[in-house]
């Protein structure tokens, strides 16, 4: 109040009676109710959504520091997500940090489109299925034909996924099978890669009785020849190696002029340049294929003589590059993997037996 004489005296109200007009009981409630809440509420937004990039760019970061990821820093922009899921994957992360990512993946095909080019993923389009999903056969609206395979569980098969999209999306070859798109709308998970008219290798190689119809040798060895070209180049072709891990007549698919394509990228693993002798299990596998090739048997074993050999192919003019192709794959199929040449060796060798070739091509 202020006193007659002008100046500000206080009126000596008890401190009590103070309280109950400035911060009554009420107040106090809601106020310390409010706190709580806004502060649990940092807290949580903090961990939901600050925690998990931090880690995230912690891990490019570390990607981008390393040897093998110093070669591409320049290509690379936040934006960026497949590339950034191979970085995951190089990086052995889990499921739980590759599904965060796939999240931020903007889909290159609609689910629409592909509901319309499947006639509604309809059990007639159905051209196989695997462990993890089913492929149908569709077209899409410009025309061209595809095939779409739909993952099963989206949750249990997030690596496999991102594997493919991470290689196939980043790494083009006209060894590997070509991927034109994916979709991650509405939790889908979905790859469309081109058709392949021909299918699979081993229906070829190991056709039912009443569908038997031999490949000459010029296309077994033109198939030799492109796969090998496919593998050096997955083993080659930057400053890590991708390691296929699955290599298999069931994985090679055929276009319509027989030139083979590497598929199923879901046992995959991406290794650093020091780990080079872990890709002899791809050379190994290789020379598998190599004798089913050339034997049109399933399981051959580690020596192999003329007997083996597909009567079909033999004193056709071709005997001499049979033996040579027989050596390559004995060489490959070595108990011990220092013996086992590179796919890069192996490439360039039957290079040389295609040299001169007359193709239709
Ligand atoms: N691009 C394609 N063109 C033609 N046919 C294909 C194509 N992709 C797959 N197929 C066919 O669909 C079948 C099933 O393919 P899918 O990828 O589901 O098999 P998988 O290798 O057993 O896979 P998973 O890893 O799920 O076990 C293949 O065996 C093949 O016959």
């Amino acid at each position: 109040m202020i006193s007659d004489a002008g100046s500000i005296e206080f009126d000596g109200g008890s401190e009590e009676s103070d309280h109950e007009t400035l911060f009554d009981p009420s107040f106090w409630y809601s106020f310390s109710i409010g706190y709580v809440c806004s502060a649990s509420g940092i807290i949580f937004a903090y961990m939901w959504f600050c925690v998990p990039w931090a880690q995230l760019k912690k891990t490019k970061r570390k990607f981008m520091s390393s040897n093998v990821g110093r070669h591409d820093i320049r290509a690379i922009k936040a934006n960026q997500v497949p590339q950034l899921l191979l970085y995951l994957l190089l990086l052995k992360k889990g499921n739980q940090e590759v599904s965060r990512v796939l999240d931020k993946l903007r889909s290159s095909i609609s689910f629409m489109e592909l509901c319309r080019a499947t006639d509604y993923f309809n059990m007639t389009n159905v051209i196989g299925t695997g462990k993890t999903g089913t492929v149908y056969k569709a077209k899409l609206s410009n025309g061209s034909k595809v095939a779409v395979k739909r993952l099963y569980d989206s949750k249990l098969f997030e690596t496999k996924f991102a594997l493919e999209i991470g290689i196939l999306h980043r790494f083009k070859h006209g060894n590997l099978v070509g991927l034109l798109g994916f979709c991650t709308e509405r939790k889908q998970r979905i790859l469309v890669y081109e058709f392949m008219p021909n299918g699979k290798l081993s229906d070829w190689l190991h056709p039912l009785q009443n569908e038997a119809f031999p490949l000459d040798w010029p296309i077994r060895l033109k198939i030799a020849l492109g796969l090998a070209r496919g593998l050096s180049f997955l083993h080659d072709c930057c400053n890590w190696k991708i390691l296929h891990f699955g290599i298999n007549s069931e994985h090679v698919l055929l276009d319509k002029n027989f030139e083979p394509k590497l598929r199923n990228f879901r046992s995959a693993e991406l290794m650093k340049e020091s780990q080079k002798k872990l890709g002899k299990k791809d050379v190994y596998d290789f020379g598998v294929v190599l004798m089913e090739l050339i034997t049109g048997k399933k399981h051959v074993e580690m020596s192999i003589d003329f007997k083996v050999i597909d009567s079909s192919l033999l004193g056709k003019g071709f005997d001499e590059q049979i033996s040579c192709l027989v050596k390559v794959a004995v060489d490959c199929i070595q108990l011990s993997p220092h013996q086992r040449p590179s796919m890069l060796d192996v490439y360039k060798y039957i290079e040389r037996l295609w040299e001169g070739y007359e193709t239709d091509d």
